[in-house]
């Protein structure tokens, strides 16, 4: 493959590319990549750091923070470990860590990879200003122009929304970056948002040794199977932090240093700082989309082959298009999108049929994710709830981890939840959800079962092997049962 490269010095006109890729997450890298894969010339245009949320206030610190929190809970479940480990986290070792993984906010490692990936880096802020033509903002002011042969991608990502609660923006709340970058953890925080940012920092920051209090509008993970977002606030209690679910904020303001939150019900909360986890909004707002007939600021729909909606030298790939704000899943958009985008420029067919080759199809009914609190909770493809609103008929089949001996072997009192949504008509596994310590890494042999549609019957003859926690599968087709005459 890599003689299809052609090198950036091959160029014959200074801003002209085949394929110019709008933002340089984990999305526009992927993009990129598959783009100079199928041979075609590729810039690259990012305005902060190489790399994108994902890798310095997203994905990789947040769940560096987490690990040590989870590791010394595992020492201490087992006995025998637990007697050897008594002591509480480092946090100052714990930060250090999350620094490292950061690379200290440096990009230089993924520029090294832009170069030998033979993908051209432009620094500067990306906008639109017509067919295939992107201007490029320096950091220093000068602007350049750069046109597209056969087409643009945007990969811009998405920001923290910040809610329109009274007081809410003069308090200069944190939001996901500056608790990812957290240098000195606060005595007290307030997490508004009950979603996954929600659980997830309430963990880590408890781990750290910081009150926390999280007023989430309905439940917690409330999206999911019930059963989870009631694990984590059971846990999250136990170990000392305020959940307050069904909770309306009414005003926010700063005095003396800390914030007041004041509640519909009347409470007030008084807390160090205030942490906005509330969802996201698409970085699309000063991108220039006026200047292609869409607008500023919206998610940018497209069809399965990641080409937006109405314009057809235009991709979108990654949380800007709202599908599923996952870096794997939008790295599995950017696969698609980078390979179809080369595949129309060499005039190839394009494989755009359900589970296609250039479709990014399983966004649809077959997305993962883990959301990695304590318990953790992983969890792939629709809940009881949402295959019945597909008008599924739906068998739901529990299992309690405790209850598998390869999961009680890992821990003092294991408790949690396998949970399968079983199509009854089509004979397969459409969801599936696991609740406990450790299950992250359970969750690929779900995903392949419900991307794969393996018949229940075909199930029954992947064994899994004693005594490990993925007994589970055995567990679940005895409680979906067999015909034994
Ligand atoms: C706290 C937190 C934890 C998370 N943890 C996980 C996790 O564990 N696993 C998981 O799968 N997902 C996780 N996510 C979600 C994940 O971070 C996103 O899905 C992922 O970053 C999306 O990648 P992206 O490339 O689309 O966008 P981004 O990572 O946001 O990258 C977009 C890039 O575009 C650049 N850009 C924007 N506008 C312009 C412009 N006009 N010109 C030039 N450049 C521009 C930005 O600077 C940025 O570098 C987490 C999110 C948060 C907030
Ligand atoms: N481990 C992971 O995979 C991981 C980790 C973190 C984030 N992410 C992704 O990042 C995205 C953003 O996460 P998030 O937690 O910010 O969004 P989210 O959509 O998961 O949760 C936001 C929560 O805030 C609530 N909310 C909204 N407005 C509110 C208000 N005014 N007051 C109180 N609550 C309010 C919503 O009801 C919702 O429960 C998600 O799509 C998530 O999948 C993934």
């Amino acid at each position: 493959m890599s003689t299809r490269h052609r090198r950036s010095d091959d160029r014959t006109a200074s801003d002209e590319y085949d394929l110019i890729v709008i933002g340089g997450g984990p999305v526009g890298e992927n993009i990129a990549d598959r783009a100079v894969t199928g041979g075609l010339q590729v810039a690259l245009v990012e305005s902060e750091l190489v790399g994108g949320e994902c890798s310095y206030w997203a994905c990789m610190p947040s769940k560096a923070l987490l690990r040590s929190g989870q590791a010394l809970r595992a020492a201490q479940s087992v006995p025998g470990a637990a007697q050897a480990v008594t002591g509480r986290l480092d946090v100052d070792a714990v930060l250090a860590r999350r620094t490292e993984y950061t690379s200290d906010w440096s990009d230089e490692g993924q520029v090294d990879w832009l170069t030998q990936a033979h993908i051209e880096l432009h620094r500067g802020h990306g906008r639109l200003t017509g067919e295939r033509t992107v201007s490029v903002t320096a950091p220093e002011g000068t602007v350049s122009v750069l046109t597209a042969r056969h087409a643009v991608a945007v990969a811009t990502g998405s920001a923290a929304l910040i809610p329109d609660i009274d007081g809410l923006r003069g308090v200069r709340p944190w939001t996901n970056r500056e608790a990812t970058a957290v240098t000195t953890p606060p005595r007290s925080l307030v997490i508004l948002g009950g979603g996954v940012v929600g659980a997830e920092l309430a963990t880590a920051f408890t781990d750290l040794g910081t009150a926390v209090t999280v007023l989430a509008r309905s439940t917690l993970l409330a999206s999911m199977e019930p059963e989870a977002g009631r694990a984590v606030a059971d846990s999250l209690r136990g170990r000392g932090a305020d959940i307050r679910e069904r909770a309306t904020v009414s005003s926010v303001r700063r005095l003396d240093g800390s914030v007041t939150v004041r509640l519909a019900s009347g409470d007030e909360i008084v807390a160090d700082e205030i942490l906005v986890a509330t969802g996201r909004r698409p970085r699309s707002d000063d991108l220039g989309l006026d200047a292609v007939g869409l607008t500023p600021g919206d998610w940018l729909p497209t069809d399965d082959t990641l080409r937006v909606d109405g314009v057809p030298w235009l991709y979108a790939a990654g949380d800007v298009t709202g599908r599923a704000l996952l870096t794997h899943q939008g790295k599995y958009q950017a696969r698609a999108a980078g390979d179809a985008i080369a595949a129309r420029a060499a005039g190839s067919p394009v494989d755009a049929a359900a589970w296609g080759r250039h479709v990014a199809t399983a966004d649809h009914s077959a997305v993962p994710q883990v959301v990695f609190s304590d318990p953790e909770v992983a969890l792939v493809g629709l809940t009881a709830a949402a295959a019945r609103e597909r008008g599924m008929d739906v068998a739901v089949v529990d299992v309690e981890l405790g209850s598998v001996a390869g999961a009680a072997l890992r821990e003092e009192g294991a408790r949690g939840l396998a949970r399968a949504v079983i199509d009854r008509d089509a004979g397969v596994i459409r969801g599936m959800t696991l609740i406990g310590s450790d299950v992250a890494e359970l969750l690929h042999a779900a995903t392949v079962a419900v991307v794969g549609e393996v018949p229940i019957a075909r199930l029954w003859h992947a064994v899994p092997a004693y005594p490990t926690a993925s007994e589970l599968w055995l567990r679940i087709l005895e409680g979906y049962g067999r015909e034994s005459a």
